[in-house]
């Protein structure tokens, strides 16, 4: 090796230990994450190292297969539960490090979220409007006349931008579960949380309903700048988004990304999707299944590292073990 490539490399490696720090300017952190449960001596990893970077004002889903570790995550950005390694950071706040008080504030003030039951979301002999302004009471909000008309203000404001400005003096009962769900996005939002964290929202409605639903967190992303993340089967809503992370056994494994490509000759608009693979900071990468299975890649499979790209083909040694 000659000198000049010996100086080369301390270069680069002197610029890889310059650069920031993983996620410095994400908005969600998540490092190496992992979460083990244990239920009667039996170990359950959750999560095995998962990956995720969210960036401010991002609209995202999350997709994978029942038991992939969707919910822990959510659980963990929510403040409900502790990973039991690695590294959480949203918005500023690291997540292992939070003591009770510290951890209910943020449950208060940093995130929103929004359940699967819609029943679970709001308050059931409030109206819509009283329970868009409770959590801005439960936060603090001042018990006079003007206080009070603040919250009714911001309550109707965020009831008009999710389109249920009609609900304001109903209470959940007397409202289709598409607009209960549309009011809980609400009252998720009353604190100006800087993440909005939704598990399954649309999971008990019908798909013509989904999509509602789904147009309010547009809405709200938007028209407030919050950043979205949402837990979903369906497919539909998943592809409506511009980005998609699918998390498989624990790790995140792909994700595709959308965007808006307009034709030079027509000007006609048209969405492309590409789907990427994510390389864990381990330099672990999951491959496709369909894409293994497509060409029975198992176990083992050649490498070449090309000038721009790297190459894997099926195990191509005839005489190997
Ligand atoms: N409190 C718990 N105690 C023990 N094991 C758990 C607990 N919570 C989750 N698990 C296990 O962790 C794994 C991931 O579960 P998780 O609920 O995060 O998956 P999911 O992707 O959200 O699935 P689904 O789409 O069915 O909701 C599963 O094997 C599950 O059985």
């Amino acid at each position: 090796m000659s000198d000049t490539s010996l100086e080369e490399l301390e270069r680069r490696a002197t610029e890889r230990g310059q650069r920031p720090a993983y996620g410095h300017d994400a908005l969600i952190t998540c490092d190496r994450l992992v979460r083990v449960f244990t239920t009667d001596g039996v170990e359950v990893q959750a999560l095995q190292g998962l990956d995720l970077l969210v960036t401010k004002g991002e609209l995202m889903a999350l997709v994978g297969a029942s038991g992939s570790g969707k919910s822990t995550l959510m659980n963990i950005l929510a403040g409900l539960d502790e990973p039991t390694a690695g590294a959480a950071r949203v918005a500023g706040r690291d997540l292992l490090a939070m003591g009770a008080k510290e951890r209910l504030a943020y449950r208060r003030e940093v995130v929103g979220f929004v359940w699967q039951q819609t029943a679970r979301n709001l308050m059931p002999f409030l109206t819509a409007s009283q329970n868009v302004a409770l959590p801005m009471q439960l936060r603090g909000g001042g018990r006079g006349r003007r206080a009070r008309a603040e919250r009714a203000e911001r309550a109707a404001m965020l009831l008009d931008i999710l389109e249920v400005a009609d609900c304001a003096d109903r209470e959940p009962r007397q409202m289709s579960g598409g607009q209960q769900q549309r009011v809980a996005i609400a009252v998720a939002l009353a604190n100006e949380p800087s993440v909005l964290l939704a598990d399954e929202p649309t999971g008990e409605l019908d798909s013509a309903t989904g999509e509602q639903i789904f147009a309010a967190f547009r809405a709200a992303n938007e028209r407030l700048g919050t950043t979205i993340v949402i837990v979903t089967h369906d497919q539909k809503v998943a592809s409506e988004v511009r980005r998609t992370v699918a998390i498989r056994d624990g790790r995140t494994s792909s994700e595709v990304l959308r965007r808006t490509q307009v034709d030079a000759e027509t000007g006609q608009e048209s969405l492309v999707a590409r789907e990427y693979a994510t390389l864990d900071r381990a330099g672990r990468l999951q491959l496709p299944k369909e894409y293994t299975e497509a060409l029975g890649m198992e176990h083992r499979v050649a490498l070449d590292l090309e000038p721009d790209h790297i190459e894997i083909r099926p195990d191509d040694d005839t005489a190997g073990t």
